[in-house]
């Protein structure tokens, strides 16, 4: 699981290492660690790194340090490096004149453009974490004449290091460098960070726990149930889906289709869509009402039932019932708008939540905003369960504090329903017995890969989601088995 710290505990870790560690001593290492990715970058691009041409967009502050040290190293590659300072006279002084020493080049502001035009790559040094709202107009102004692959110091310059949120103008980086430990722009800002690489520098001892966590394929992988030898097909879970209607059975089948590939065992259904279901899935033991449905271990509810009192009475049945519940769409905004209906739930039983944007704001009266992390942090709290915030990047908090980001592979999962396959994948794994945290953070992934693999570069579809989760689940335990 990768861990991801706020700046504020960042800088507080840095505080700490910097007091036992040589003047300097870790900016050099940043540095020397830039300026080797800066040379990988000219090599994989234009096929050299000596004689290639760099140029450095440096700031105020210790981000524009990192670039000029950087410079220096480049130089004794023999890379030909111009450095642009935003504010000359406060440069980082040190960084200077390491890059003056090594024979690099000082240009003015107004002699930039011939240098930024011939440029292989562009060193963005402009701000680091200490970065305040979207690039400065002169700051602006430079960036947009940029052609060449930028590599970001740190983050891309512009973006907010802490919510990742853009507003206004800023870096879009090929490659990021980033030191020490990744910061929560790297998880949440992907289309505006490019690749990210990170140089150890050696923070993490001084780190502590992070505030949030990104899983990796080999994490979803331990914990994806995989039958074993002892297990039959009420063993591993039930898990029962309360979606769909006669006018809107879609969502019924893209909920259970998405639950019968998840785990092995045994999906239930029960709504107006029992029919349609059951030709689809004939696997599927589908029943007109959740009454009659049969034992479950965790439930599905709220796809296409509508918000009505039958929905709202679907709901609180499945909620009293006692096992874990994900409940969605039209399920959300039933208890947005009648909160009492969770008065059946006991409260120790896991529940999620999983609003996109619409639905966070009829429950929290408000929209999320750019601040997505503490967005669904709050939600969780309020709600006293694992909210999972949909959008490009998903983020999933649980009450006790924990919080993971999704970064997702691409925009794919931006089609009608593909919410519908992901409250499926939950579900199975709730039903598995899984920590509903751990639950939503691992579906969450498989839907985003699932999604990558249905669409191969080209748009897909939700029932092209639910084909590929065998695929995505292949990639899963490979990545398990190599870890
Ligand atoms: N503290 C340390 O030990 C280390 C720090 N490192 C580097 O230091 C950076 C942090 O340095 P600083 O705290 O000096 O601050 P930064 O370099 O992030 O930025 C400070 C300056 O940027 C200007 N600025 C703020 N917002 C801006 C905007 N939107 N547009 C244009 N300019 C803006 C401010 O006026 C300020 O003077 C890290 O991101 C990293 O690159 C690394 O060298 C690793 C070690
Ligand atoms: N631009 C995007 N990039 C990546 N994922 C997205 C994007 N837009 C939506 N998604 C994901 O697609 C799913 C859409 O779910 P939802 O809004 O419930 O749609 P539906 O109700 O049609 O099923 C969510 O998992 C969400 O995170
Ligand atoms: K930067």
């Amino acid at each position: 699981m990768l861990g991801i710290w706020t700046t504020e505990r960042i800088r507080a870790a840095e505080d700490r290492l910097l007091a036992v560690t040589p003047d300097g001593e870790l900016m050099r290492r940043a540095a020397f660690g830039l300026a080797t990715q800066v040379a990988d970058l000219l090599a994989e691009t234009t096929g050299s790194v000596s004689g290639r041409r760099a140029v450095l967009l440096v700031g105020s502050g210790n981000n524009g340090g990192d670039a000029l040290w950087a410079g220096a190293f480049l130089r004794r590659r023999g890379v030909a490096v111009s450095a642009v300072l935003l504010k000359p006279e406060k440069a980082h002084a040190a960084g200077l004149a390491a890059l003056r020493r090594s024979g690099g080049r000082v240009v003015s502001l107004e002699d930039s453009p011939q240098w930024i035009d011939r440029a292989d790559v562009v060193v963005d040094g402009i701000v680091g974490i200490s970065a305040k709202g979207p690039l400065r107009p002169d700051a602006a102004k430079l960036v947009e004449s940029v052609d060449a692959p930028i590599v970001a110091v740190d983050l891309p310059s512009g973006v907010d290091p802490d919510t990742g949120a853009v507003d206004g103008p800023h870096v879009t980086a090929t490659r990021t460098v980033t030191f020490g430990a990744l910061k929560p722009v790297h998880a949440l800002a992907p289309q505006e960070c490019g690749e990210v690489v990170l140089v150890d520098i050696g923070l993490r001892p001084s780190l502590g726990e992070p505030d949030l966590r990104q899983l990796e394929l080999a994490d979803v992988a331990a914990v994806w149930p995989i039958p074993g030898p002892a297990d039959d097909k009420y063993s591993q879970g039930v898990v029962g889906i309360a979606a769909g209607s006669a006018t809107y059975p879609g969502a019924a089948v893209l909920a259970s289709g998405s639950a019968v590939h998840a785990t092995a065992g045994m999906v239930r259904y029960a709504g107006h869509a029992a029919e349609v279901v059951r030709s689809r899935w004939p696997e599927i033991v589908a029943t007109g009402s959740v009454t009659d449905a049969g034992r479950v271990q965790a439930w599905v509810v709220g796809p296409g039932i509508g918000t009505g009192a039958d929905g709202r009475e679907l709901l609180r049945h499945v909620l009293g019932q006692g096992v874990p519940v994900c409940a969605d769409a039209d399920a959300t905004t039933i208890i947005a708008r009648d909160p009492d209906v969770l008065d059946a739930r006991d409260p120790d039983t896991p529940l999620v939540l999983t609003p996109h944007a619409g639905e966070y704001e009829r429950l929290m009266g408000r929209k999320p905003g750019a601040d997505r992390l503490t967005a669904a942090r709050e939600a969780a709290k309020k709600y006293n369960a694992v909210v999972l915030l949909k959008g490009h990047c998903t983020v999933v908090a649980a009450p006790d504090g924990r919080v993971s980001v999704n970064t997702p592979r691409g925009s794919w999962l931006a089609t009608a329903g593909s919410g519908d396959v992901l409250t499926g994948l939950i579900g199975s794994l709730l039903a598995a017995g899984l920590d509903p945290w751990l639950a939503a953070s691992a579906g969450a992934q498989v839907h985003s890969l699932a999604g990558a693999l249905a669409a191969e570069g080209v748009p897909t579809s939700a029932s092209g989601i639910v084909d590929a989760i065998p695929s995505a689940l292949r990639v899963v335990r490979a990545a398990g088995r190599s870890s």
